[in-house]
């Protein structure tokens, strides 16, 4: 059943953040773009966050996830509240409980892609190298490109690459995925095969907040956050027994058109 849910907290949240706003200086002015969010995201849940250009997504994302600072409000995941930490601690709070998948993957051009997801972790010093490469292998098995583990990243598609991108990501089991419109550059099969990962993933329990423009993404969400001139305007919940992708789909384009985005 397709619902609507309210927008307000939830106590078993993962991540949530209260009243957040953010403000970017242009011309020596100070112009708000995220003006007191309020979201919450419960443990396992994928969420996604759809808007017009520019209603202010990235920079959620961005201050949620603590790559960029907010000005107000809080940030918490689980216990610890991120918008109190140094920025040391935050980085490493980031390194340890949060997964990055952005629309491409950078990655080093001279090495293959095995050792560009273990090397991360390698930097890291997270267990020995033969639990790094273990980790790597059950990652990229999954993700079918353990057998071009040894080619360089401009050998490869750039769904392969994105694949590659993703195990990076999940190398430390993270407890939260965030994504930043990671179909954005891919054609539609490989974004299929991408949706289809991180789909089987979250199943699994990774939490993921995604942004994107593509509804096929939002749709295979639990839910959907939309996003006007940087307020959250309106969700819409796709849990439990919400039938075939179309239908999801179907329901994402409706709500979006009521809201006249
Ligand atoms: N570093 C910055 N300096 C000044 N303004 C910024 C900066 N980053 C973002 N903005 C502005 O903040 C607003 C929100 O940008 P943001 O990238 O979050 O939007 P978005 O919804 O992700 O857009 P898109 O869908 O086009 O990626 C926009 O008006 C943008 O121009």
């Amino acid at each position: 059943m397709i619902t609507t849910v309210s927008p307000t907290g939830s106590d078993t949240a993962l991540l949530s953040a209260h009243a957040v706003t953010k403000s970017f200086t242009v011309d020596g002015r100070a112009v708000e773009v995220l003006h007191g969010v309020d979201l919450s995201i419960a443990n396992g849940e994928f969420v996604t966050v759809m808007g017009p250009s520019g209603s202010g997504k990235s920079t959620l994302l961005y201050g949620l996830s603590g790559m960029d600072a907010v000005d107000a409000g809080t940030v918490r995941l689980d216990q610890v509240e991120l918008t109190a930490l140094t920025s040391d601690l935050l980085a490493d709070h980031r390194r340890e409980h949060m997964g990055f998948v952005f629309q491409q993957p950078t990655m080093l051009r001279d090495l293959g892609l095995l050792e560009n997801i273990v090397l991360t972790s390698s930097l890291d010093r997270v267990g020995t190298p033969a639990d790094r490469v273990s980790r790597a292998e059950e990652l990229m098995r999954r993700a079918g490109i353990w057998d071009l583990r040894a080619r360089m990243p401009a050998q490869v598609s750039g769904g392969q690459l994105q694949r590659a991108g993703i195990c990076r990501a999940l190398m430390r089991r993270p407890r939260i995925v965030f994504g930043d419109e990671p179909t954005g550059s891919l054609n539609r099969e490989s974004a299929e095969q991408i949706l289809d990962l991180l789909t089987e993933l979250n199943r699994d329990g990774t939490t993921m907040l995604v942004v994107t423009h593509d509804v096929r993404v939002a749709a295979r969400a639990d839910r959907v956050v939309f996003m006007i001139d940087g307020r959250i305007v309106d969700e819409l919940g796709l849990t439990g027994d919400a039938g075939p992708d179309l239908a999801r789909v179907d329901a994402v384009i409706g709500r979006m058109r009521e809201l006249g985005i």
